[in-house]
């Protein structure tokens, strides 16, 4: 009856009830082919696909994108959105969900002190690469490039998050790394579940086979799971005593004591309220915003040296760029906005790289629903997502969509300073420039506050 309601969106793969779960796994093995299936077969913009136990609405239309994007969170929930690929509450906790505090945090405290911080991320970033690459030695060798980029990432993140000397603690750092592979396995072996399967194999436990073979399942399921306790037990060892320095000395000498840290713990505990305010809470909001920092960092710079290994015609050009900056300005956060080169092949890896063929899931939590400008209307409970992969390599979006061009940002923000008034635009095609034509950090409302302005 639900399904119903949205009947008057195109579906990809088939329409009967059982043959559409069938297509809910061909999604789990093939979702980026049937997303471009459906972008291409539908140009009006707006199709579905079956998962599991319920369809996924996906728009392709940069304004449709937008609307997603600009919804409010009572209407369009970004928090319930993510729940449909990583069900966060179930293998995270449920404070995460319901009181996504830290993620004002990070959006105000954290990316306001960027500026004041950056001589620290410098200072981490270039003694992670001396100390991990060896850079010292002058013989070649080979390193697996993601681990070894996570390393670096993880602790030049953890430098802004908790400082010297437990930024360079190779256990704390490493469950960092951990927790996030462990969050992201457990949610594929959730996801593998239909929604219904916990309740079914209660009422039919006990009498017949399948019943027997569900709970083998959750015998095998479990022990992923509970992996995520055993990352939280070691962040409570290795992170919890200077948590629990730094809430005692807020309580002895107030909340603006002298050489108070200027660090992720502190921003904490300026929007932390009740039961946030101990040990265990707040470990586990620092772990969560690792989770957010790390894999989606160290991907991000993992695609990009591919890229510059393919294409190292580039690489002269951004390295006299750099150059030329850096005399002029010095190694400031400013600095780097006069890098249009680099920024612009950045911007390219991302757009041809992305992090997932969909983005922006929302769940549509309003009573009404949630109405698009073309008129089609999704009804309470739907998912949607972003056709982002599919958008980035439109034609109608951009030219010579499949080709890496590397300054092809440089290059139109050059075109564009000629011919417009640059106060009008200033941030148009930089890399933390979102758009409904790009997509890696998201657009709207739920960006990433981290790098971007939509
Ligand atoms: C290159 C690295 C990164 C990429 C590609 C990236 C990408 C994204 C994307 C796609 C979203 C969701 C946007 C949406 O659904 O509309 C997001 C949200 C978010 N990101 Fe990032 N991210 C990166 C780095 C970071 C870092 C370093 C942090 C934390 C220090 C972070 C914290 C967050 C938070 C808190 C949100 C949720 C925002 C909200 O609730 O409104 N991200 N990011």
């Amino acid at each position: 009856l639900h399904n119903s309601k949205l009947d008057a969106i195109p579906i990809v793969g088939s329409t009967g009830f059982l043959a559409s779960f069938w297509d809910g796994y061909r999604f789990f093995a093939n979702g980026p082919d049937l997303i471009q299936a459906g972008y291409t077969q539908y140009p009006n913009g707006i199709f579905r696909v079956a998962r599991f136990s319920r369809w996924f609405v996906v728009v392709s239309r940069p304004e449709f994108v937008k609307e997603v994007g600009g919804a409010p969170e009572h209407v369009l929930s970004f928090h319930e959105g993510i729940e449909d690929s990583l069900p966060v509450k179930q293998v995270v906790g449920r404070p995460i969900v319901e009181n996504p505090y830290h993620h004002h945090t990070i959006r105000t405290n954290l990316t306001r002190n960027l500026h004041a911080r950056f001589p620290d991320v410098r200072d981490e970033i270039a003694c992670a690469f001396e100390e991990i690459l060896q850079l010292h030695e002058s013989e070649w060798k080979s390193l697996p490039a993601l681990k070894t980029i996570m390393a670096v990432v993880a602790r030049v993140s953890n430098r802004l998050f908790v400082g010297l000397p437990l930024c360079r603690n190779q256990t704390y750092l490493w469950n960092n790394v951990q927790f996030a592979l462990d969050v992201i396995r457990s949610a594929h072996i959730v996801a593998l579940f239909p929604k219904f399967f916990a309740p079914v194999s209660a009422l039919i436990s006990r009498t017949t086979t399948v019943a027997r073979l569900m709970i083998a399942c959750n015998r095998l399921v479990g022990p992923f799971i509970s992996s995520k306790d055993k990352s939280f037990a070691v962040a409570l060892q290795t992170l919890g005593p200077l948590v629990a320095e730094r809430l005692a000395k807020e309580d002895e000498l107030g909340p603006d004591w002298p050489a108070k840290p200027n660090d992720l713990i502190s921003w904490l505990l300026e929007d932390a309220q009740g039961e946030e305010r101990t040990v265990p809470a707040l470990v586990l909001r620092i772990l969560s915003t690792n989770f957010a920092a790390i894999h989606t960092s160290s991907m991000t710079f993992t695609h990009a040296l591919f890229d510059l290994t393919t294409y190292p015609e580039h690489l002269l050009p951004m390295r006299e760029e750099a150059e030329h900056v850096v005399a002029n300005e010095g190694w400031t956060k400013a600095a780097l906005n006069s890098m249009v080169k680099i920024d612009s092949f950045l911007r390219e890896s991302q757009r041809l790289n992305g992090i997932g063929s969909v983005a922006m899931i929302r769940k549509v939590v309003s009573k009404d629903g949630f109405r698009f400008s073309d008129g089609t209307v999704l009804p309470k409970g739907s998912f949607v997502c972003a056709a982002a992969r599919a958008i980035h390599y439109d034609a109608s979006n951009y030219k010579n969509p499949a080709e890496f061009d590397g300054f092809r940002f440089a290059r139109e923000r050059a075109e564009h300073a000629a011919t417009h008034d640059l106060t009008q635009d200033v941030f148009k095609r930089q890399m933390i420039s979102t758009a409904g034509d790009f997509l890696p950090f998201g657009t709207g409302k739920h960006a990433c506050p981290v790098f971007t302005c939509s």
